[in-house]
């Protein structure tokens, strides 16, 4: 497999709308590595979605090049899509059908043995509830033999948009084991996701969009390692977040405390005692992507606004 799953350069989708053009894809250059599972990280409106309809040829791109497993797509889309499985939106099944019957009428339509329906089960965890009816699966069930459907054709690539969409906790959590276990299985999987916990928990690697715009890439550790952020409390909240602040110190209230970033914490209790500001508390937050997360997409909205 080349080193690059996926790889999109200058891709760029415009759509037309009464009230004049909407970028939602703008000059993307995506690299998700073969192996692992890589995060697809944006809020709402963000342009996974439409990137992922590019890639998979269900939407045209305004410019821009992709490449699928190496091959360039859509050119070469018929070579690869057997090698690709993809759940983008809910799949029809037939709720008076078992979810294996649904799965054998699938591998038949497609031609691969039957036996490939047992493994796709075992791997989703559905082993056990395969012979009850669609119509009974709740909705992690329903998504989990959606992405048992994909692997019938035992792809090298998944790609998955927002698979938690509408699920509660414990469906989220059946899903995320399912897609760890893809990924150490070796399928390379691509996660389209708003929900940092989920990408920090499941990902090994990860590119954040907003706007349409590439915001950052890299492993998740990578990602994660650039923040520091501690939590402050002092009396006089306003007098520590002004003096902080006057001092370039990047700060935020929170919570009744002080979020600061800094890599030199004592410089900061320096600064604040010298002013006579005295500190309660000093935390360090443990740097998660949520927070790397809503402060790139915060300096994206007001780039934008
Ligand atoms: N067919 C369309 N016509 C016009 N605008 C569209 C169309 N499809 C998407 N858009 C717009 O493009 C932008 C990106 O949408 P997209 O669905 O790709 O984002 P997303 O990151 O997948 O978000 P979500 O998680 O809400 O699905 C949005 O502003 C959306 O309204």
């Amino acid at each position: 497999m080349p080193d690059l799953a996926i790889q999109t350069q200058g891709l760029r989708k415009e759509f037309r709308t009464r009230r004049g053009t909407r970028v939602a894809v703008s000059d993307l250059d995506l690299a998700v590595p073969a192996g692992g599972v890589h995060g697809f990280l944006g809020p709402n409106g963000s342009g996974k979605t439409t990137t992922i309809r590019m890639l998979l040829g269900l939407a045209r791109p305004t410019r821009g090049t992709m490449r699928l497993l190496g091959e360039p797509v859509p050119d070469r889309l018929p070579a690869v899509i057997d090698r690709v499985g993809a759940v983008v939106e809910s799949p029809k099944f037939s709720p008076n059908l078992t979810g294996r019957q649904n799965l054998l009428l699938l591998s038949r339509s497609i031609g691969v043995p039957d036996a490939r329906v047992d493994a796709a089960v075992e791997t989703v965890g559905l082993s056990g509830r395969d012979r009850d009816r669609y119509k009974a699966y709740s909705l992690g069930m329903k998504q989990r033999l959606a992405i048992a459907a994909t692997l019938l054709k035992e792809p090298d690539l998944l790609i998955l948009d927002e698979p938690t969409n509408g699920l509660d906790p414990a469906g989220i959590r059946e899903i995320r084991e399912t897609i760890r276990g893809l990924g150490a299985a070796g399928v390379t999987v691509l996660l389209s996701s708003h929900i940092l916990a989920e990408v920090q928990q499941v990902c090994t690697s990860a590119t954040i969009v907003g706007h349409g715009r590439l915001l950052a890439t890299g492993t998740v550790e990578d990602l994660l390692g650039g923040s520091t952020a501690y939590r402050l409390v002092v009396p006089d909240l306003p007098a520590a977040s002004a003096a902080l602040s006057a001092a370039g110190v990047p700060v935020t209230e929170q919570d009744g405390a002080l979020r600061v970033e800094t890599g030199d914490p004592a410089a900061v209790t320096r600064l604040l005692a010298a002013r006579d500001l005295w500190l309660t508390e000093l935390t360090p937050v443990r740097a998660d992507l949520e927070s790397f997360f809503l402060q790139l997409t915060e300096a994206d909205g007001e780039d934008a606004a």
